[in-house]
């Protein structure tokens, strides 16, 4: 057992990340361990090419994994209540992804409509829970690293801990809104008045969750934890209600207002009507009367003639304009043009390939819409997800259209035979986002998907952004002879001429407080609010939705450290919700379309100034209106060059007031040290990336880091990183680390 936790969890990122080498489905714990002796070699090269490569594949390498993975469904990380904010949050936690053994709890549901609140379990009781589970293994053992990635994120090698089992639980699903159901979870779970249940957090024991001298440092400088539940913020009661009152109140700028609808840009749409095409019947209808669109936008009316007569073609066109069924519609037309019926074992005709999960699932309920009045059907595979029931589906139930993540198809090509004999009759390949899809992270799968695809198919590749490189590296998958349509061009401007940007420079250690002053504006600004807070690491995104969850905000969490199961669900809860901030890494950087977004807000550096314009183009989608705001540190303020040529302008004054300061203080130290020590990681990992850009040598990372962890996080000293984790990322010898 000695081996278990720490070692086992590790290991088990090898094995994840190696599923395709290992190309087992499901491994039972002995086979377990006896795959890890075999693979322990690997570690370190899983390690380091996973340093090196860029997040994307890694990603997708992490989420196909999942699946092998006893806490790929670990409940997850606890949410505050809220009032008025349309949905609900499912309080589930992922911890230690790879390796089983959290500390985590589930709660027990509340009433009320769907708030969930925190409730408290102690490591005894999460033990029985988990029906005696070994837990807590190796007590004081230093967390593990391993290189974390977010869907679209960082060039490289921004770290993440992985670590032993953490002896907190939480969970505990709370009561419901103005006070009905009660919410009592667990022992400590209680509802609320208002906003519904909420419960309380405790920090557990420090076994396997942190270096045993950073724990013990944390716990010399952490204040006393309150047994109190996280009561929801009077500021932000206040805040909420003063926006939630203003029924009548005028929009700031009705011009700007991004829930008008039919405002904003007008350019969005042409004069050209689908039935002007010749397009079949089903399509016609299903576009009439399910999806509701008579007129074509820009890039639809000018891709659809080349894309219907089979060419080759790589699209660009602003985020937001209708992309999608702009490549869906011709693929679906092309299978119809060979006519005949239905077989019951059809060929994969239409293979759409996306970046990210969230993005596939998206493209697959267009493509449902768009199917209906088809005889013909559409899957969809992706990371994350159960991998056995994918090839249960594809074999039971195949589609003539499949759409998919890069890894997981990978996945399949090796051990799902029927996939690449299917894949023979491919018509129509589609690479959405296809710049990052040709970007050295997904380039390996890409080219080994292409492999197994006919030659004689027709390619689309469509995205916002298509930097000059991707025309070379394009020709791995388009015809020589392709068509290049740009409804941008270069010369004019690259983001939707109806979001209003702006950004700000705010010192590192105030932007925890410059967010929430920023939020606090835009809440009483827009009564609807729908905001995306962009953070630099699936950490610093945790940290951030833990510290505003803690103090009341309406707030949500995304990010690649959650489950698939907790992506999901908060993806769909923050489609549809209103009066809701979504804080969230990459994984909601490209192609996702969240109606109504009133706001983006981007806290750190953009990996580049195409990650920049993906962000933003998550609000004044479909024409409407919308907001963006780039907060950066003064280090970053380089960044505004690579945007020189978009419109940004500086925000106003932010001001962080004495009420702020002290909700910031109060949700700080309501976090667990693992979170802190976490997003520290993170952070070195991320800014490692960075150092030439920043002009900083790797003595100067160091001393910001430190900065970050004592200065923002409030931690007495910056927390030790194994010696493995420091020759990771290159830092070895590198004065100011604590090494354990
Ligand atoms: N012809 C149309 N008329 C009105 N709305 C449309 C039309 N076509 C698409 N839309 C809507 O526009 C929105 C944006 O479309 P979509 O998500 O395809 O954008 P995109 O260009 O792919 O964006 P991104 O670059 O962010 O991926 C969607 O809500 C979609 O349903």
């Amino acid at each position: 057992m000695a081996l278990c936790t720490s070692q086992l969890q590790f290991a088990n990122a090898a094995l994840a990340s190696c599923a395709s080498l290992s190309r087992t489905a499901s491994f039972s714990s002995p086979m377990l361990v006896a795959r890890l002796r075999v693979l322990g070699p690997l570690r370190s090269l899983w390690s380091l090419s996973n340093s090196l490569v860029d997040p994307v594949a890694a990603a997708e390498r992490l989420s196909s994994s999942a699946a092998y993975t006893s806490s790929s469904d670990q409940p997850s990380t606890m949410s505050a209540p809220w009032p008025g904010a349309g949905t609900s949050q499912d309080g589930r936690n992922t911890q230690a992804r790879y390796g089983g053994d959290s500390g985590s709890s589930r709660g027990g549901r509340g009433g009320g409509r769907g708030r969930r609140g925190g409730g408290t379990r102690t490591i005894e009781q999460e033990r029985s829970y988990h029906g005696g589970r070994p837990q807590m293994q190796n007590p004081g053992r230093g967390y593990q690293e391993n290189f974390e990635q977010e869907g679209n994120g960082y060039g490289r090698n921004g770290a993440g801990v992985e670590r032993g089992g953490n002896g907190f639980g939480r969970g505990g699903r709370g009561g419901g809104r103005n006070g009905r159901g009660s919410g009592m979870v667990e022992e400590r779970g209680n509802g609320r008045a208002v906003g519904g249940g909420s419960g309380e957090r405790k920090r557990g024991p420090p076994g396997g969750s942190m270096s045993a001298a950073a724990v013990q440092q944390h716990q010399r400088r952490a204040p006393p934890v309150s047994r109190r539940p996280p009561a929801q913020s009077q500021l932000i009661d206040e805040t909420l209600s003063e926006s939630e009152g203003e029924e009548d109140r005028p929009a700031v700028d009705a011009e700007r207002s991004t829930t008008g609808g039919s405002g904003g840009n007008p350019a969005f749409i042409t004069e050209t009507r689908f039935d002007s095409f010749n397009l079949s019947p089903p399509t016609i209808k299903a576009l009439h009367e399910d999806l509701g669109y008579e007129k074509m936008t820009v890039v639809q009316e000018a891709t659809l003639p080349a894309c219907l007569d089979g060419k080759d073609v790589l699209a660009k066109a602003k985020t937001g304009t209708g992309k999608t069924l702009g490549f869906l519609i011709p693929a679906i037309e092309r299978i119809l043009a060979r006519g005949g019926r239905r077989s019951s074992n059809p060929d994969i005709e239409v293979l759409v390939i996306s970046p990210t999960r969230e993005l596939a699932q998206q493209i697959e309920a267009e493509a449902k819409a768009l199917l209906k009045y088809h005889p013909l059907r559409s899957e969809i595979i992706f990371g994350g997800s159960n991998i056995n029931s994918d090839r249960r589906r594809l074999e039971s139930q195949p589609a003539e259209i499949l759409i998919c993540t890069p890894g997981r198809l990978q996945d399949h090509l090796d051990n799902t035979p029927s996939v690449p004999q299917r894949l023979k009759g491919l018509k129509v390949l589609i690479l959405d986002e296809a710049d990052n899809l040709l970007n050295m992270g997904f380039r390996p799968a890409i080219e080994k998907i292409l492999r197994y695809l006919p030659g004689q198919r027709q390619t689309l590749l469509f995205s916002a952004t298509i930097p000059p490189q991707v025309h070379t590296v394009s020709k791995l998958a388009l015809k020589p002879n392709h068509a290049f349509i740009d409804t941008v061009g270069e010369e004019t401007e690259q983001t939707n001429i109806q979001v209003k940007q702006s950004y700000a420079v705010i010192p590192l250690a105030d932007q925890i407080g410059a967010t929430f002053h920023i939020l606090r504006q835009h809440i009483r600004e827009e009564r609807n609010f729908k905001v995306l807070v962009f953070l630099t690491t699936a950490r610093a995104t945790q940290l951030y939705a833990q510290l505003f969850q803690g103090i009341g905000f309406p707030a949500l969490e995304i990010h690649s450290r959650k489950s698939q199961a907790a992506r999901t669900r908060t993806s769909e809860e923050f489609r549809k919700g209103s009066r809701v901030v979504l804080f969230t890494s990459d994984v909601s950087a490209r192609g996702v379309d969240y109606p109504d977004v009133s706001m983006v807000l981007q806290v750190g550096l953009p990996t580049d100034k195409a990650q920049y314009i993906h962000r933003l183009g998550r609000t004044a989608r479909a024409g409407k209106e919308g907001e963006g705001i780039l907060m950066l540190a003064p280090y970053e303020k380089y960044f505004l060059k690579q945007v020189a040529d978009l419109p940004l302008e500086q925000y106003g004054p932010v001001p962080i007031e004495a009420d702020i300061r002290q909700e910031v203080q109060r949700g700080m130290s309501r976090l667990e040290e693992k979170t802190l020590v976490q997003a520290y990681v993170a952070w070195l990992g991320f800014y490692n990336t960075f150092c030439k850009n920043l002009g900083w040598s790797k003595a100067d990372l160091v001393q910001q880091a430190n900065f970050y962890a004592t200065e923002c996080l409030g931690m007495s000293e910056p927390p030790a990183l194994l010696r493995r984790t420091v020759g990771m990322m290159g830092l070895k010898g590198v004065p100011g680390l604590r090494i354990e």
